[in-house]
């Protein structure tokens, strides 16, 4: 595990450490956060147990081949998962490039954090404070634990709480971000609360899965992966409506879907498959399904 990263500046974060934590908002709310607590699926720990980042998201990228060298190789196995997780990480990066100029004393907000990858590399990034929130208390302990250990829990925190009603105050955010976190909300709701804790000219960013208008209705394949999961993957137009309606204003779209199937085809291929790969390689393929990557003006 990599526990080399640091930082340099001393302000603390300024909302209280320790907070009353609510009941979940809805009944529903209560099931994502069960489904998060029990969650340790091993796809998403021997990544994360690479170098420390864990994530629960999808990787982006070509895959280097030369990395995995000949299968029969004893070491095949952890080739592969360190493959994947690079990619996973790549796709952080992008998101991350996508926040535009960000400065040490801003503050960054991600809502549903997971066990917290993201927010690491973005305070790597940035030197800034990252607060995130997840229905997970086991997600939020996790993530808590690692800032800890990697002696960054005075700019990296994670929170027990919706991301509809976020502990900050209006504008503080310089940006933020939903990394495969808004098929969990309404996005109604969801862009208003971004909106509102968004300082006016700051950054939002998704990376999301959505169905695509053009395919005409959710495909069985994008059902499927609801089911999976327990979520509801919106539309594409239902994104840009929402955002609009929002004051967050569309500075860049990204259809990403090229660039996340090399990562599926090649997660096929491993033992730490989950049994979904082949709806997300089969909507990607058919067109009803894409892997988008918006990032917003806040008006
Ligand atoms: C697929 S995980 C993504 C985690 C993280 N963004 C990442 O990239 O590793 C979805 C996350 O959304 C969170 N989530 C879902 N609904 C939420 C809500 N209403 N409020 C806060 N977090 C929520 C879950 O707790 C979980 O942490
Ligand atoms: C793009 C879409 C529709 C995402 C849905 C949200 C989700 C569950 C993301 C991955 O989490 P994970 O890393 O825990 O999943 P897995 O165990 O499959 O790697
Ligand atoms: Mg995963």
């Amino acid at each position: 595990m990599d526990s080399s990263v640091t930082s340099t500046t001393s302000t603390e974060l300024t909302a209280p450490a320790s907070v009353s934590i609510p009941g979940p908002a809805t009944p529903y709310q209560g099931d994502i956060a069960r489904y998060w607590d029990g969650e340790a699926r091993p796809v998403n720990l021997r990544l994360g147990d690479v170098d420390g980042l864990y994530h629960h998201h999808y990787g982006i990228g070509d895959v280097d081949h030369s990395a995995l060298g000949d299968p029969e190789d004893s070491e095949s196995e952890k080739k592969l998962i360190a493959e994947l997780h690079r990619l996973e990480s790549a796709q952080t990066d992008v998101l991350l490039e996508n926040l535009g100029g960000i400065g040490r004393d801003d503050t960054l907000v991600d809502a549903g954090c997971g066990r917290g990858g993201s927010m690491v590399m973005a305070h790597q990034r940035f030197g800034c404070k990252v607060e995130g929130v997840t229905l997970s208390a086991k997600q939020a302990d996790f993530a808590n634990r690692r800032a800890q250990e990697l002696s960054i829990q005075d700019h990296v925190r994670a929170q027990v709480c919706n991301m509809l009603d976020m502990p900050f105050e209006t504008g503080q955010a310089a940006a933020s971000w939903n990394n495969e976190s808004s098929m969990y909300v309404d996005l109604q709701d969801l862009f208003a609360e971004h909106s509102r804790v968004l300082e006016v000219g700051g950054r939002y960013v998704t990376i999301t899965g959505c169905w695509n208008p053009r395919y005409g209705q959710p495909s069985k394949w994008v059902s499927q992966i609801n089911a999976h999961f327990e979520c509801n993957i919106h539309s594409r137009r239902e994104y840009l409506r929402a955002m609009a309606d929002n004051r967050l204003v569309p500075q860049a779209v990204i259809d990403l879907t090229p660039a996340t199937l090399p990562y599926w085809e090649l997660r096929a291929t491993s033992s730490l498959v989950t049994g979904i790969e082949d709806a997300f390689i089969n909507s990607y393929k058919d067109g009803s399904f894409q892997y988008v990557l918006i990032a917003a003006d806040r008006v």
